[in-house]
């Protein structure tokens, strides 16, 4: 479990001039389900498609499970991928999907397979075209389960689906992880999800990593200071002020405490939650100051 799941230095895509991954660093440790939030056209799958190997970086390096993605056959059966819409074959039924797979798959485990497919209810005589949307994204993620990735990518699994099957599928997807040990990443618009299954959290905006790390560590290591204004334009090192907001008389920081010691001597200190803190990171990449707190992307 030494291996990083995703090691990335320096990494950076561009199309053209246009940056979609800039300079990204990365260290994500194996056995984390991670969860990759940031606005539209931030550049997840842009990262997830460099993790996958479909796109080649323009510089900079990324291993995944040790090696370079998809180097051979032997490291693409190390990583299952699904992409944004959950593709399947519209034309092909349950039961020759699995078929599929197995062919294509020399680990497939079927008794595997099978069972998942009969325990999420799936007509194994049903055509995929028919499926409704979540049973379509239970199908991709038991293909791609089935497979026996050491690292399942998920590109916004949940994104087309109504907030039930969102929570079923998310909720089959943490059954799938403590039963096959698996790392997984996954992207997301919906800081909520992240935060019912993900462990590990990796902040994009702006083509740029904002902030990574185990979502405990995270939370235990950003605060909301606030004190009478002028009193808080000197911080001890090690903390980074992602947001200031100043009204007459008091100032109010987000800070980062990166070596994680609460900074209670600089003011009336209080911890900051996930959404709070996702929000706070996306405004700074943005230019737009900080958030209004009471701001909800749920
Ligand atoms: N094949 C491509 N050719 C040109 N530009 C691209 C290509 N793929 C992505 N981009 C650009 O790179 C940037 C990052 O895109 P990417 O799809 O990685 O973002 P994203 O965070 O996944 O967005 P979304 O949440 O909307 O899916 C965007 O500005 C996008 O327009």
């Amino acid at each position: 479990m030494d291996t990083p799941v995703i090691r990335a230095d320096a990494l950076t895509k561009r199309y053209g001039p246009h940056p979609a991954l800039t300079d990204a660093t990365l260290d994500i440790p194996a056995g984390r389900i991670v969860g990759l939030v940031g606005p539209n056209g931030a550049g997840k799958s842009t990262l997830l498609a460099l993790a996958a190997g479909l796109i080649r970086p323009t510089s900079g390096t990324i291993d995944v499970l040790g090696r370079r993605p998809a180097a051979d056959t032997a490291q693409l059966a190390r990583v299952g991928f699904v992409a944004q819409d959950t593709p399947v074959y519209a034309q092909l039924t349950v039961a020759e999907h699995l078929r599929l797979g197995e062919r294509l798959n020399p680990a497939w485990d079927r008794p595997f397979a099978h069972a998942r497919i009969k325990q999420i209810g799936l007509d194994p005589a049903k055509k995929a075209g028919r499926l409704s949307g979540g049973q379509k994204a239970q199908l991709a993620l038991t293909l791609a389960a089935a497979k026996r990735p050491e690292l399942l990518i998920f590109d916004e699994p949940v994104a087309a689906l109504d907030p039930l099957a969102r929570r079923a599928f998310l909720q089959n997807l943490m059954e799938f992880v403590a039963e096959i040990d698996v790392s997984v990443i996954l992207s997301s618009h919906l800081i909520s999800d992240v935060e019912r299954v993900c462990d590990h959290l990796v902040i994009l905006a702006e083509s740029r990593v904002q902030v990574a790390g185990d979502i405990d560590d995270l939370t235990a290591a950003h605060f909301r200071v606030v004190g009478p204004r002028g009193t808080l334009d000197t911080l001890p090192a090690g903390t980074d002020v992602i947001a200031t907001e100043h009204t007459d008389r008091q100032t109010t920081l987000i800070v980062h405490a990166r070596n994680g010691t609460r900074p209670d001597t600089l003011g009336q200190t209080e911890p900051v939650g996930l959404e709070d803190m996702v929000l706070t990171y996306l405004h700074r990449a943005q230019g737009t100051g900080a958030p209004t707190l009471q701001e909800s992307t749920r």
